[in-house]
């Protein structure tokens, strides 16, 4: 390949043959004058000299970059061809014909080396020729995809660049603009790849162009300045300049522009009408330029460009498109996340674009407006990450708090049983408290790394990663999606997320914890800036999709108006000079199949699928996981109500002991009253010896009948003794426990009361030949009732009817309440506090339980088909 230097010194060299022949020519013709004969002798030399010409610029220039338009449409010269992206190429922009007959081509160094500027403006019919020569040269000289041209026309209304409009839906070059402020924005985006160049990050960068039409009205001097500063410093990086209309204006109160180095200038010649002036070359000197008028090179033919841009746009278009297997390497979970996790995301220009969760950018924020792409990034870089590291280098807990299905692509569901490995707990549709339960998981797994680093004596991960090749500590991304959601309002689940975030922004870094928050909301972003502005600042790590640009700098406006598939990556909290503009591919859904299904294969056989908690789904008693070990205990049983809103999911339990009052009161009108007692029933048979419980199923309400019966017939099935009692069988039961008090802890009676309250008025009245009411034994029965094994788990369907039936002695002898939809001060002026904590939900309840002074919200189990069937 002919070497930077060589063809410089070519250019200058033909420059120099210029010169010198037309010296010559000149010398000939004052002989010629002289003689006054016009012999066949000079003119032959006149052609040969011209000739000579025409060969030194077309070595210099070949092709698309030098030829005449009628021999560029004869010849159909390759495209893509002539010019490379880094290496000096000159460019004709003229002929100068000295004498009648005698001409030459004039070629000019331009991309590679320096710049072009006019003092007209494109206004100026020829000189609007000139740079739609210019630019379908440089279109068509360079391959397709590695130009750019940054188009400004803020004054000529249009027309000089219309011609290359099929250019722009490319992204060969942009819509031309014409204000102040986006001729500014332009400016700032070639400044950022000059930056990105000296600071080493971006080594080989596309070629970017900046053509004026016209200069805005009102440029400033600073705006000349800046346009001075990237003609001293752009080239280096890829950035020129063609400027139409680079003059000082009368009547602006500075006169004199800044000198623009490395340009040639183009000026009207004053002394001959439709002429102009070559100026000298960069960094040459011929005395004053070129000595002769030239006439500016035309416009190609109309057609030719039309014909020009179709086929580029296309080329660019599809060189440009990335898919999502190029994110994927061949071997799968060959990295080790030891100093940070690192993926591939897209391209920048044509270089990769890779990015980090590191010391560096331990944790990210994610904005863009709704549909601007922000699922399709994520799954990018957590499918991305997934293919580098193994689950035991990177465990992923997702949360996504709004309605969709980013997350659905990491669990198994009915058609597709797979999931990814290093899923290790997967919200969707989460409740603000199950990102609580997350949150306080990896503090709490931070607690257990530092505790472990004390104890082997390390400082960092890697340390303790080397002292213990045994454990595996993979790095643990957790991803918040609409994170908003988790710090709206001002309530005690804003106050303690804030908190939790604040701790695990701080300390993650120094024990392998990552976060990336995403959101597509203003106000969340804003919420998070104000309510915790040392959280924001712990985000070094920017991603602005389109309309995401409030989390950049207010100054920073990259981000307005991305298209979909870009982001601007921006590692120093959105500075403007950090800016990256990246390309993501789409992450279509037969790729990211094959992908999760090849992980799937690789996973340690028997590894568990993602703890998954779903916030619409209905949960029954017959999947629960066992309760949590704290609250078994010796001869403790657990009586299981439903899921609790944490990670992983555990039952929710209420523990039975000998303690007065350990009975659970379940409130609300909602049939999901019946099923939590039929839960509980079903959770306890299962702990119990056939013969060492009887279930008592004291139905007192129509609707939930068949429910109470298919539970006798069920537990009569697993060999437990159980019956169904109406309201005078209940009665009795409760004489009975009032006259035989029982003894035997290790004989459990448990007394479930379908609708407890329709008992109320019956259980008050005096009975013939007994000295006490139905409701005194049964208010006796919650007192003593557990030390001889009777429980009570009743189904209240108001928060005033279980406290009538405590009266005001025995307020505190259901130590367990479930509410369902009741109020939370209706349940406060139960349990005797004036704050509880609770909204009634669907598919939610509040598990408290006073002895142990512990409140929870879980999901209750439910029998099949409940809401629909409550919908009904
Ligand atoms: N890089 C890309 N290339 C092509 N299409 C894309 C790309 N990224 C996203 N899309 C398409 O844009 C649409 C919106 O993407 P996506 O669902 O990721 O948006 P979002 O910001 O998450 O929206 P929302 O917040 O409303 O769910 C989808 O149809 C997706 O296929």
């Amino acid at each position: 390949m002919v070497s930077a230097r060589t063809l410089f010194e070519r250019a200058v060299k033909t420059h120099l043959d210029a010169q010198g022949l037309l010296d010559a020519v000149r010398d000939r013709l004052d002989r010629l004058e002289a003689e006054s004969t016009h012999s066949a002798e000079s003119a032959q030399q006149q052609i040969a000299l011209a000739a000579r010409l025409e060969r030194a610029a077309a070595e210099a220039a070949p092709q698309w970059l030098g030829a005449p338009w009628q021999v560029v449409a004869q010849e159909r010269f390759p495209l893509e061809h002539s010019a490379r992206p880094g290496e000096p190429a000159l460019i004709r922009v003229a002929d100068a014909q000295p004498l009648p007959g005698v001409g030459f081509p004039v070629i000019v160094p331009f991309t590679g080396i320096g710049h072009i500027a006019l003092d007209l403006d494109a206004r100026d019919p020829v000189v609007a020729g000139l740079l739609r020569s210019i630019i379908t040269r440089l279109v068509a000289a360079f391959p397709a995809g590695q130009l750019r041209i940054l188009a400004v026309d803020g004054g000529a209304l249009g027309a000089p660049l219309a011609p290359f409009h099929a250019l722009v839906p490319a992204g060969v070059m942009n819509e031309p603009v014409s204000e102040l402020d986006e001729f500014r924005e332009l400016l700032t985006e070639a400044e950022e790849q000059v930056k990105q160049v000296q600071a080493g990050l971006n080594p080989n960068p596309d070629v970017i162009v900046i053509v004026t039409a016209a200069l805005p009205p009102n440029c400033t001097r600073s705006d000349y300045a800046r346009l001075a500063a990237l003609a001293h410093a752009g080239p280096a990086a890829r950035v020129h300049l063609l400027l139409a209309g680079y003059a000082s204006r009368s009547r602006s109160t500075w006169t004199q522009l800044p000198p623009l180095e490395r340009t040639t200038m183009i000026t009207t010649d004053p002394s001959s009408r439709g002429h102009f002036r070559i100026g000298d070359p960069p960094e040459e000197s011929f005395g004053g330029g070129l000595n002769a008028p030239v006439t500016l090179d035309p416009a190609p033919p109309p057609g030719l460009i039309d014909e020009l841009c179709r086929r580029v746009a296309a080329k660019a278009e599809s060189d440009g498109k990335l898919v999502f297997d190029d994110l994927v390497p061949k071997e799968l979970w060959t990295q080790s996340s030891v100093g940070g996790l690192t993926t591939l995301i897209g391209r920048v220009g044509r270089g990769d674009a890779v990015v980090s969760l590191d010391d560096a950018t331990p944790h990210w924020l994610v904005a863009g407006r709704t549909g601007a792409g922000k699922t399709v990034f994520l799954l990018d870089i957590l499918y991305g990450l997934a293919a580098r590291y193994s689950p035991d280098e990177l465990a992923l807990y997702l949360l996504d708090f709004k309605e969709g299905v980013s997350f659905s692509e990491f669990i198994p569901t009915e058609v597709d049983p797979t999931w990814v490995p290093h899923a290790r707990t997967v919200g969707v549709e989460s409740d603000r408290e199950y990102g609580l339960a997350v949150l306080t998981e990896l503090v709490r797994e931070m607690g257990r790394r530092a505790a472990a680093m004390k104890k082997a004596g390390v400082t960092n991960l890697a340390q303790l990663r080397s002292s213990r090749p045994d454990v595996a500590l993979p790095r643990i991304l957790t991803v918040i999606d609409e994170f908003h959601v988790l710090l709206k309002g001002n309530d005690d689940t804003a106050k303690r997320a804030v908190g939790l975030l604040e701790e695990v922004a701080r300390k993650g870094r120094s024990y392998g914890i990552h976060l990336i928050m995403a959101s597509q909301s203003i106000s969340g972003i804003e919420a998070l800036f104000t309510k915790g502005s040392s959280v924001f600042a712990q985000f070094a790590m920017r991603v602005a999709l389109s309309g995401g640009g409030n989390i950049l700098d207010t100054l920073n406006d990259a981000a307005t108006a991305l298209p979909i598939g870009q982001v601007v990556l921006n590692n120093q909290a959105g500075t403007a000079s950090a800016n990256r503009r990246a390309r993501f591919p789409d992450a279509d859904a037969p790729s990211l199949h094959a992908l999760r299904h090849r992980m799937w294969e690789m996973r340690t056989p028997g590894s568990p699928p993602p703890a998954v908690f779903i916030g619409y789904a209905e949960y029954s008693v017959d999947d629960a996981p066992p309760p949590p070990r704290r609250s078994l205990g010796r001869r403790r049983r657990v009586a299981l109500v439903g899921r609790q809103v944490d990670v992983g999911l555990s039952s929710a339990a209420f523990p039975l002991d000998s303690s007065p009052g350990r009975h659970l009161g379940v409130i609300g009108t909602s049939l999901v009253g019946a099923d939590v007692l039929s839960s509980a029933a079903i959770s306890l048979a299962r702990q119990h010896d056939p013969g060492t419980a009887t279930f008592h199923l004291v139905s007192l309400i129509g609707p939930t009948e068949d429910e109470v019966e298919g539970l006798e017939a069920r537990l009569q099935r697993n060999g437990h003794e159980a019956t169904v009692l109406r309201l005078p069988e209940y009665r009795n039961l409760l004489h009975h426990f009032a006259d035989h008090p029982p003894t035997d802890r290790d004989f459990a009676n448990y007394i479930l009361v379908y609708g407890a309250d329709a008992a109320t008025s019956t259980l008050k009245q005096k009975e013939a030949g007994r000295s006490r009411t139905g409701l005194d034994e049964f208010r006796t029965l919650l007192r003593e009732g557990p030390a001889g094994g009777v429980h009570v788990f009743g189904w209240w369907r108001g928060a005033r009817r279980l406290s009538d039936d405590l009266g005001i002695q025995g307020k505190d002898d259901v130590a367990g309440i479930v509410a369902l939809n009741v109020k939370g001060n209706e349940v406060g002026q139960l349990i005797g506090r004036s704050h509880v904590q609770w909204q009634p939900r669907h598919n939610r309840a509040l598990l408290i339980d006073r002895h142990e002074d512990r409140e929870e919200l879980i999901v209750p189990f439910v029998s099949p088909g409940r809401y629909s069937e409550e919908f009904a």
